[in-house]
């Protein structure tokens, strides 16, 4: 018996290393008539194996080694992330296109934006690869997973709900969250000096209550504000399920678990005997619950021709299908090229995938926000004086969107944002795929030939970083580069207001009410991308950065941000120090928060501290007890 099972078991093995290795002799013939330069890796570094298990192992053996030996010796390639850790410095030393060879595939990595901007100009001949996207489809077929004229029909049909009107909505909903969440942070009195220690989970809140509001109409509370907070109240139809958990809670839940939501059944994770299959069962459960009900409103809503303006997206969705035109009973007997509306269960799918893709993203953006200006006095003081430009004495309540957007991205505000999306973007690597034949590409000039289904991977994080394409103010401040690209230098975009990289000025983006969108430094196409570049850009572009833009403005005109340092010092110890001393205790803690967020971030979707927290607090502007003494 035992002699069967061992024989099964070298079979399979034996099978799986000449498979294997098959599969890397084929791939190493495609590499070879690429014409690019190649390295063969042993591992599948996409599979779900050595993403879990594999990745833990060799980042535990990279801590031995020096960082320039690692990139030079091909070491870093086994990580699925490693452009997060190493940046641009790989492709400093192999080029800025090369491709790794695999058993199962090839994976091209690029941080040369003349081959970005080709690879997301030719959709068809670069499409998502479907298998990383098609458990999204969990509650309906939608414009992130689609592809070719489906995709097209998603994409047409969903774009309008995202216009001016919705961005006012979400300039309304970011200012009313940012106020709650501004109580939380400094108090009834607003007297500030309360250490906030995860502020990520309140950059979670704060996005989550923004895309609730702008996306699907629903205005939540944060906890203390109101004794009904987070109850759905727009359901009407009469049909609203007993529930169990709230809005809130079903949203945030399914959200924190969607991994295993997509991985596996409901009903399997009913019974798994982990609490947190359980939990992500139920929260999956009550938001479809949630959302059905929510859907049946709208329709009634639509149909009733109620609510013509200020539309929430779904809302918006729901209109366009059920609204006076009535579009969806023609959707379903025409091809993708004629129709007009989604059906119902497609408006459900969209719906779904504007919270995934719109929330962890914009959260994190927020958190690193926040930690990277506490990390430069500089910055915040510069921020400060344009915001104080922008709105004067002006109250909050009298911001408007068509009145101030244009001007706020014009400002710091705006640079603030474009950098830290610069050296953090949220998505470090945008995947493309080579698809069903070899594809002709020019790279530096010599035709190259990418072979069919190769992965490929638009390196954000590394070519943000690539002094080709990005102006530098100096010698760096964290590294010994000559440039200063590793910094948070929010001025860059200032210095070089309206240029572009090659010289030229740039056009600005045209907001729809006629301001111009962007007068800053106009990077180079296919050289920023933390929207991803091309047609299938981000769809919700407008809405982070008007929500990001509002939290930053309310934030700095009253308050300024500085690293707690409760573990060092308590505040009558803080007090009683001298300036040196307090410039010294504070530059300890920057240290400390830049190992923080250099070794505690990681990518899984999206990049976030993960196992530590670096903890802030908000002073009133003035009462600074650190950041005053300090120039940078
Ligand atoms: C800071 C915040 C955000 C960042 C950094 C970001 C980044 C991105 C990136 C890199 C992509 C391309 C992904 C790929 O090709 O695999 C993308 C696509 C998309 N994003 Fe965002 N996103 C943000 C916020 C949002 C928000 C708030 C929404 C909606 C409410 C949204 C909706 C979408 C949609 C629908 C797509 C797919 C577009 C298509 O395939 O046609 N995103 N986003």
């Amino acid at each position: 018996m035992v002699s069967t099972v061992s024989l099964v078991v070298l079979s399979l093995l034996a099978y799986y290393v000449l498979s294997s290795s098959y599969g890397l002799w084929k791939n190493v013939q495609k590499a070879k008539a690429s014409g690019l330069p190649y390295v063969v890796l042993p591992v599948h570094i996409f599979n779900p194996f050595w993403i879990v298990f594999g990745r833990i192992v060799i980042g535990q053996v990279v801590k031995y080694f020096p960082d320039a030996w690692i990139t030079r010796n091909y070491l870093f390639l086994l990580m699925p992330e490693w452009s997060w850790r190493y940046g641009y410095s790989p492709f400093e030393k192999h080029g800025d296109v090369f491709l790794s060879v695999m058993p199962a595939s090839c994976n091209i990595w690029i941080a040369d934006r003349e081959v970005i901007s080709q690879v997301s100009s030719r959709r068809d001949d670069f499409p998502k690869p479907g298998w990383m996207y098609r458990t999204i489809n969990l509650f309906g077929r939608n414009v992130v997973t689609t592809e070719g004229s489906e995709w097209k029909f998603h994409r047409k049909v969903t774009s309008p709900s995202f216009g001016e009107k919705n961005n006012a909505l979400v300039f309304e909903e970011s200012i009313r969250q940012t106020r709650q969440m501004l109580r939380k942070w400094t108090g009834d009195s607003g007297a500030g000096g309360i250490t906030v220690r995860n502020v990520l989970e309140d950059t979670m809140r704060l996005s989550l209550h923004v895309i609730s509001g702008a996306g699907f109409g629903v205005t939540l509370q944060w906890p203390g504000t109101s004794k009904d907070a987070d109850r759905i109240s727009a359901v009407g139809d009469g049909s609203a399920h007993q529930h169990t958990l709230s809005f809130k809670d079903a949203l945030a839940g399914l959200l924190h678990n969607v991994i295993f939501v997509l991985a596996f059944p409901k009903w399997l994770l009913k019974i798994l005997p982990f609490k947190r299959a359980r939990d992500a069962a139920e929260a999956a459960l009550e938001y479809e619950n949630y959302m059905n009900e929510l859907f049946a409103e709208k329709k009634r809503e639509a149909i009733a021709g109620e609510k013509a303006e200020g539309m929430d997206i779904m809302g918006a969705l729901v209109k366009n299908s059920y609204g006076p035109e009535n579009r969806v009973n023609r959707a379903t007997t025409q091809g993708d090229a004629e129709r007009q509306a989604l059906t119902d269960s497609e408006i459900l799918g969209n719906a779904f995938v504007f919270l995934l893709a719109g929330h962890e993203t914009s959260a994190g953006a927020l958190h690193y926000t926040m930690l990277l200006l506490a990390l430069h006095p500089d910055s915040q003081r510069e921020l400060q004086s344009d915001i104080d430009k922008i709105f004067g004495d002006r109250p909050i309540d009298e911001w408007d969107y068509n009145k101030d957007i244009a001007a706020m991205q014009n400002s710091m505000i705006g640079a603030v944002m474009f950098e830290e999306m610069r050296l953090i973007p949220p998505v470090t690597n945008v995947p493309k795929q080579v698809s069903i034949r070899d594809q002709v590409m020019i790279v530096n000039g010599k035709k190259t030939v990418w072979p069919e289904g190769s992965t490929v991977s638009l390196c954000g994080h590394s070519i943000h970083r690539n002094p080709k394409y990005w102006p530098s103010t100096g010698p760096s401040t964290v590294t010994d580069d000559d440039h200063d690209l590793e910094d948070f230098v929010p001025r860059r975009w200032l210095l070089n207001k309206g240029a572009a990289a090659d010289g030229s000025v740039a056009d600005g983006e045209e907001l729809s009410n006629g301001a111009a969108a962007n007068k800053l430094y106009h990077p180079l196409k296919g050289s920023y991308l933390p929207f991803s570049e091309g047609a299938r850009s981000c769809l919700g572009k407008r809405f982070a950065q008007v929500e990001i833009m509002i939290m930053i403005a309310m934030v700095f005109k009253h308050y300024s941000v500085e690293l707690a340092v409760d573990e060092s010092a308590d505040d009558d110890t803080v007090e009683k120090m001298s300036s040196a001393e307090r410039i010294e205790l504070y530059d300890k803690q920057r240290v400390k928060a830049r190992t923080i967020i250099r070794d505690f971030s990681s990518v899984m979707i999206t990049v976030q501290i993960r196992g530590n927290d670096v903890p802030i607090r908000l002073v009133p502007r003035g009462k600074e007890r650190f950041i005053h003494l300090f120039k940078h």
